[in-house]
């Protein structure tokens, strides 16, 4: 698989460190939520900052879809992560003062048991892997604060599915969650998204390759999570960005009706969601990316609570919500209507309004990774931080 996949190699166990490389933890054998076992889960983190005396200062970051554990830079690993700069010393999440966890969720491939994990006899778990849902990703993140000693988070911070786990985390866990930001996230997953969702995994089930999810040892059905990724990222992007960016224009020297490619050239826009294939394709695997797809899809705060209001109602977290403006997949009046379930939560209790905070971007969903500076001030207000 990847460069990222590869390029820390896990240490296993042992006490947080400040700024540590990717770690390993296990948290012994697991139950999911709807059946289905493993002998033994071992969750990936890295971390920031240093755990303070009475652990009283650990903050959860939790993210997307094909996100990993790299949120910023660390000594061990200096590549960029994926909200830079919200974490680091004098930054919104200062690590001289808190400490950062961030897992890997329950099901991926960035260190976390999965379905390309093996067994205890040495072989992937492939299509034997449970499925799993945003409930038992949070669940398996309880048991590693367990670990870590960690009893309560100052803050949980996700954005997207990141964001799904933050506020489970938030209905689940309330004498464990101070503070919730939940971020390009509504409080379930709706009826367009779970269908976005399944074009996406029919497309890499449909995979000559894909060998009913036990691929490993031959071909990766590369092919049919490269679709799945074009799908994604067309849901993650405006209407309005690709157009301005691309509009018709052919990609250089592929021009679809002239000299010198007279067929199979490609405009601007193909050779794009082309790359963004490929790319994701070389670092992520498919059977993660049903797992965590499903998963997703599995979100919805309320069910089996009585319904959302029920739900949110026992969350006493401080929360804040944000949205980006032009999302067309997370759309900003289903963060507006779980802002205003939240405000008549318990936080309202204590004279807390929950608004939403728009991220102004002409991107769409993806503007929750690039322009989340835009809020910094108002998220650190509301979470204390
Ligand atoms: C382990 C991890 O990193 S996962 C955690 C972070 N990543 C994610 O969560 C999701 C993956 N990444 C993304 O979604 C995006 O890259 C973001 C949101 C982080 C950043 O978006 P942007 O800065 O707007 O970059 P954008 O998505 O437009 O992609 C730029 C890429 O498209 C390429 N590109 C642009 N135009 C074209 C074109 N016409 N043909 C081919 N490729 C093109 C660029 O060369 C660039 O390639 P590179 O990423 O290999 O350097
Ligand atoms: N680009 C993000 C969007 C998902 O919310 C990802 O791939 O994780």
């Amino acid at each position: 698989m990847t460069d990222t996949l590869t390029r820390s190699t896990p240490v296993k166990d042992g006490p947080p460190v400040p700024e540590s490389a990717l770690r390993t933890h296990s948290i012994g054998p697991f139950e999911f939520e709807t059946g289905g076992r493993l002998p033994n889960v071992e969750i990936a983190y890295e971390t920031w900052g240093t755990l303070n005396a009475d652990r009283s200062n650990a903050v959860l970051i939790l993210h997307a879809l094909t996100g990993s554990t790299h949120v910023a830079a660390t000594a061990a690993d200096p590549e960029p992560g994926w909200w830079e700069g919200l974490v680091g010393p004098g930054r919104p999440l200062d690590t001289e003062k808190w400490f950062v966890l961030a897992p890997n969720m329950l099901g991926g491939c960035y260190g976390t048991t999965g379905p390309s994990s093996l067994d205890p006899d040495g072989s992937p778990w492939g299509s034997r892997f449970p499925f799993t849902t945003i409930r038992d990703s949070v669940r398996a993140e309880a048991l590693l604060a367990d670990v870590l000693g960690i009893e309560r988070f100052h803050a949980v911070v996700g954005g997207s599915m990141g964001g799904a786990r933050a506020l489970e985390w938030a209905a689940t866990f309330p004498d464990r969650v101070a503070g919730v930001a939940v971020i390009a996230c509504g409080a379930h997953s709706t009826a367009e998204q779970i269908a976005f969702a399944q074009s996406q995994t029919a497309a890499i089930r449909l995979d000559p390759h894909f060998a009913g999810g036990d691929y490993y040892g031959g071909p990766a059905p590369e092919g049919g999570l490269g679709i799945a990724r074009r799908i994604a990222h067309i849901t993650y992007r405006s209407e309005a960005e690709l157009q301005g960016r691309f509009g018709r224009s052919p990609q250089p020297g592929e021009d679809p009706f002239g000299a010198p490619v007279a067929r199979g050239g490609r405009y601007q826009v193909e050779s794009y969601l082309d790359h963004q294939a490929g790319k994701l394709a070389r670092r992520f695997d498919a059977n993660s990316y049903l797992v965590l797809t499903e998963a997703l899809m599995s979100h919805d705060v309320g069910r089996g609570r009585g319904g959302e209001g029920a739900a949110l109602a026992g969350v006493t977290a401080r929360a804040f919500v944000a949205a980006v403006d032009s999302d067309r997949l997370y759309w900003p009046e289903q963060s507006q209507e779980l802002a205003r379930q939240l405000t008549g939560s318990a936080s309202r209790a204590e004279g807390r309004d929950v608004p939403l905070h728009l991220i102004n971007s002409p991107i769409g969903h993806d503007g929750f990774l690039t322009d989340l500076e835009q809020v910094y001030p108002e998220l650190v207000q509301t979470l204390e931080l």
